[in-house]
């Protein structure tokens, strides 16, 4: 089933059937103890939905490339440290013409996961401008993830890791390189940003702070499947 099929609007929103939502966010009624929405931004074709589809069903949607429209969602439960972390993701068309819809979605986002494509540098280029229309329209304390998608693909490579780890150093935001086709640094990067979004909602003063740059490195080149 394509994500990229669902009914939507003439002004672009997923009008949401209740059919369609039971199927896309799968077990309904699963049980969970904190909900957090997280959206998936960065140019058309840098591979947000097919980076969404391998955290979700662990599999990689190749073959011809069809465009998201307006916006749309799906949901996983993972576990973080004994706790049932819902993450809602939504997953947002990349084309320009439907700014103005998904612009509509960012107050509500607790995190952002930013996408470029290694082998095109105009998306990495993008990156500043979409930085830009996150503080405009996100929330202040909105967590920020730089992803440099499409790792697998060496030979088309434009823009290297250390000018993504830089521009990412510069705006302060944890930053690796993922691909979707092969699962590397998926999961991790959902699951970072569920960790550090379960310790800002559940973080105890006798705790120490949770720092999701080192857990990234710590993690990083280990299984891309599970076990974090
Ligand atoms: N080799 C390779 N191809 C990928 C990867 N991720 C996505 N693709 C391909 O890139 C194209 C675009 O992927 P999508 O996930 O549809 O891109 P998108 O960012 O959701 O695009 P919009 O919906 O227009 O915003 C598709 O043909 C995918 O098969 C990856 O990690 N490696």
């Amino acid at each position: 089933m394509s994500m990229k099929k669902a009914p939507v609007s003439a002004n672009g929103i997923d009008n949401g059937t209740s059919r369609n939502m039971l199927e896309r966010c799968g077990s309904v009624n699963e049980y969970f103890d904190v909900s957090f929405k997280v959206m998936l931004l960065g140019d058309s074709a840098v591979g947000k939905t097919c980076v969404l589809v391998r955290f979700k069903d662990g599999a990689f949607l190749g073959g011809n490339f069809i465009a998201t429209v307006g916006i749309d969602f799906r949901n996983k439960v993972v576990t973080v440290d004994n706790m049932k972390v819902k993450l809602q993701i939504w997953d947002t068309a990349g084309q320009e013409r439907f700014r103005s819809v998904t612009h509509a979605y960012y107050r509500d986002a607790q995190a952002l996961l930013l996408l470029y494509d290694i082998t095109r540098k105009s998306s990495f280029d993008n990156i500043r401008a979409w930085l830009t229309e996150i503080h405009e329209y996100a929330q202040k304390d909105v967590v920020i993830m730089l992803l440099g998608n499409k790792s697998d693909m060496a030979a088309e490579r434009v823009i290297k890791h250390e000018e993504g780890e830089r521009l990412a150093k510069e705006y302060g935001v944890p930053f690796m390189e993922t691909s979707a086709k092969t699962g590397v640094n998926v999961d991790l990067a959902f699951f970072a940003i569920a960790k550090e979004l379960k310790h800002r909602a559940a973080h105890q003063p006798s705790e120490p702070k949770f720092q999701i740059h080192d857990y990234i490195e710590s993690q990083k080149h280990k299984s891309s499947c599970c076990g974090f």
